[in-house]
């Protein structure tokens, strides 16, 4: 049998698919069911639903393993064909001669998986669907080693013979597979951050990082995505506002390529079940670890002092 890691991913990925699928059936029967979490903090009927389909799916195949998730539910029974029992046997190709070893013997109790049903709620809700994505991220021991990342409405503009919806996963010492990877443009310095949770320190830091374009968009999960295809040199968000489901499986895949996701002090984020869940520390992300310290640098000392580290 294939070690732990590379089963759960190979089933994190068939799982992230049939939630997606979730999320665009009930915005296409178009009663979303909005429920204010808190301020500028929605939850609509996609999010429960997706939960609930990951979770369940994910329990039954692993009934040992420690799952959190972002919204907060009740234990109703879901429904059996929301139960996404398949694994995807690219993954399983893949990971197959290439896991480090260091991944192989992992057990049960050692991991800690934290779910993002949907990631992008905001722009969920206004239409901006290309910001949408599902976060299922694996950590060992309290750090990001897997991620994957399903971004349901891939080429929804793309007309109507275009494959809906991709898959982006990846493992640490194995790579990031299902985007393209490209560099960011030379002698541009384009910036990615929040586009509906801007603050004051938000904006003091974007424009501290001397950016020569700011691409305001929504979801952790999109912004990384925009930094692996080459999109954005760096993701800048200096707020307390992301927590453990919105960075666990886009630091995975971006680590898994040679990036860096860190809070704005420099510090990696730690996923142990116990963790607080809010990174207080902000979010700053980076193509290349080696461009990680100029961003770092120019973040000014005032924001600094006030996101305490996480
Ligand atoms: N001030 C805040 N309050 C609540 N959630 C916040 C927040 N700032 C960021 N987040 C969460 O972090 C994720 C990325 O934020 P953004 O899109 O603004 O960059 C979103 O996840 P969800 O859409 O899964 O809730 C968002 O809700
Ligand atoms: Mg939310
Ligand atoms: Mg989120
Ligand atoms: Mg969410």
């Amino acid at each position: 049998m294939e070690p732990l890691i590379t089963r759960l991913v190979a089933t994190s990925v068939s799982i992230a698919n049939r939630a997606g699928r979730i999320v665009r059936d009930i915005l296409s029967k178009g009663d979303l069911g909005i429920v204010e979490k808190g301020k500028n903090d929605y939850q609509t009927e996609a999010d429960r639903s997706a939960q609930r389909c990951i979770l369940a799916s994910l329990h039954k195949a692993f009934p040992k393993v420690s799952v959190f998730g972002e919204e907060e539910l009740d234990s109703r029974p879901v429904p059996q064909e929301w139960i996404e029992t398949t694994v995807n046997e690219e993954v399983i190709k893949t990971t197959a001669n290439k896991l480090p070893d260091t991944l192989k013997a992992v057990k049960d109790e050692d991991i800690c998986i934290w779910v993002d049903p949907l990631d992008g709620t905001a722009e969920y809700t206004q239409g901006l669907l290309d910001h949408v994505t599902v976060l299922i991220g694996i950590a060992v021991k309290g750090r990001s080693v897997a991620g994957v990342v399903y971004q349901p409405y891939y080429n929804y503009q793309a007309g109507q013979d275009a494959t809906l919806g991709r898959s982006i996963w990846g493992i640490i010492g194995v790579g990031t597979f299902g985007h393209q990877a490209n560099k960011p443009p030379e002698g541009q310095n384009i910036i990615t951050t929040t586009r509906s949770h801007s603050t004051r320190a938000v904006v003091l830091a974007v424009d501290a990082c001397e950016p020569t374009e700011v691409l305001r968009v929504g979801g952790a999960g999109h912004k990384v995505l925009l930094i692996l295809e080459g999109k954005a040199h760096a993701y800048v968000f200096a707020s307390p506002g992301c927590k453990k489901w919105d960075t666990c499986a886009p630091e995975a895949i971006l680590h898994a390529a040679g990036g860096k996701l860190t809070d704005i002090h420099g510090n990696d984020f730690t996923y142990e079940p116990t963790v607080q869940r809010r990174n207080t520390g902000g979010v700053l992300g980076t193509p290349r670890a080696e461009d990680h310290k100029w961003y770092l640098d120019h973040i000014p000392q005032e924001v600094r002092e006030a996101l305490p580290i996480s």
